[in-house]
């Protein structure tokens, strides 16, 4: 049976277990054409095992993976329909890049003319007889991509493609799989670390321990993570009370005594509070860090969190479990008990 030349990835209730280990459980996420995405999670989390699944090599305890609509192994013509780099890819050490490629090209029936563009493509044309064994793994991460583009694929899938490359490889490869994607091609690719893909991607799965914990565009993620205004008011009660009066609603304290704001800038604080008269010592923006909510997301404590329990994995554009203490768990969406009366301390405590 014919795929459907959809370029789109599926993965659908997607499971392995090694033995008692759960290596992926019930994954869902799909991967359309013309974007990049990235799948996220600390090592061990599940991403090669998953994209194993998906490209064949391993067979899953549940669900499906698929591209186009069929399994890897039902493609008629695998290497033009995914291109794929996995971890620790072997070359013949004395084989030139150029006959490593001619092997290749030749086992999925491509012509000598396409190494000789795929060389160019992932800028290896100066090396391509110098044997791959004396290469950098920068290189050898360029040659196993060269590999992977032979058939002139629709999809990408390439496992932690930025490891050992430089911070040039960096940039060079996120241009690369963002022109790649433009073209209206399928990208999808793993990563640890999500600082090194935040550049190229639009899309994210985030998994830790095998289970999904974000599914979404990469920009609603970022817009979750708002900004705080930290305010230290030499009286905290009264500057709640100015902040709820400007519209400011999500106020709360923080464990140093300050007060923080959601949603404000420092020079709307810093209006507000010389407008009332509050005495402040300090206004300090605190920015949104994406790489602090990725390790949320992923910490042990985290993961060891019931699962679930909107009743099944994210959708696109959702979390799974919320990570400790956020949202912060004391909020004041209205004042302080105690501040009203003008007197007492911040909370009703002094
Ligand atoms: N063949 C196997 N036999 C037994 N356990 C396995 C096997 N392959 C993977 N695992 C286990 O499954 C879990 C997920 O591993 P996997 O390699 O998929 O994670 P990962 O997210 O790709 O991590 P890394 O970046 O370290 O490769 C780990 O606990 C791992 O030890």
């Amino acid at each position: 049976m014919q795929h459907d030349g959809s370029g789109r990835i599926v993965v659908q209730n997607l499971s392995k277990h090694f033995g008692p280990v759960a290596a992926v459980q019930n994954l869902s996420f799909e991967v359309r054409p013309g974007s990049v995405t990235g799948f996220l999670g600390p090592n061990g989390a599940g991403k090669t095992t998953t994209l194993r699944m998906l490209l064949g090599l391993v067979t899953p305890s549940a669900g499906v993976a698929t591209i186009n609509g069929r399994p890897y192994h039902q493609l008629g013509n695998p290497a033009q329909v995914v291109g794929a780099v996995l971890e620790n890819e072997g070359f013949h050490p004395k084989r030139s890049a150029r006959n490593h490629l001619k092997v290749y090209a030749a086992a999925i029936g491509a012509p000598d003319q396409r190494v000789e563009e795929v060389l160019g493509l992932v800028g290896l044309s100066g090396a391509a007889d110098r044997r791959a064994g004396g290469f950098s793994l920068g290189m050898r991460q360029r040659l196993a991509l060269a590999t992977a583009l032979l058939g002139n694929p629709q999809v990408l899938v390439l496992d932690e493609p930025a490891n050992g490359l430089d911070p040039e490889g960096i940039v060079w490869l996120r241009n690369f799989l963002r022109a790649y994607a433009r073209e209206g091609r399928t990208v999808l690719v793993s990563s640890h670390l999500l600082s090194e893909v935040e550049q190229t991607i639009d899309q994210v799965v985030i998994i830790s321990h095998g289970v999904t914990r974000y599914y979404g565009p990469l920009d609603q993620l970022r817009s979750s993570q708002q900004s705080r205004v930290l305010v230290q008011a030499a009286d905290p009660n009264a500057l709640v009370k100015a902040l709820q009066e400007g519209g400011f609603t999500q106020v709360e304290p923080t464990p140093d005594g300050r007060v923080a704001v959601l949603g404000a800038t420092r020079q709307q604080i810093g209006d507000l509070v010389a407008k009332a008269g509050i005495a402040v010592y300090g206004i300090e923006e605190e920015r949104a860090d994406l790489e602090k909510l990725f390790f949320q997301l992923t910490s042990p404590q985290y993961a060891g969190m019931p699962q679930q329990p909107y009743g099944g994995p994210p959708q696109q554009g959702g979390w799974g479990p919320p990570p400790p203490g956020y949202p912060p768990q004391q909020q004041y969406q209205q004042a302080p008990p105690g501040y009203q009366q003008g007197h007492g301390g911040w909370g009703g405590q002094g």
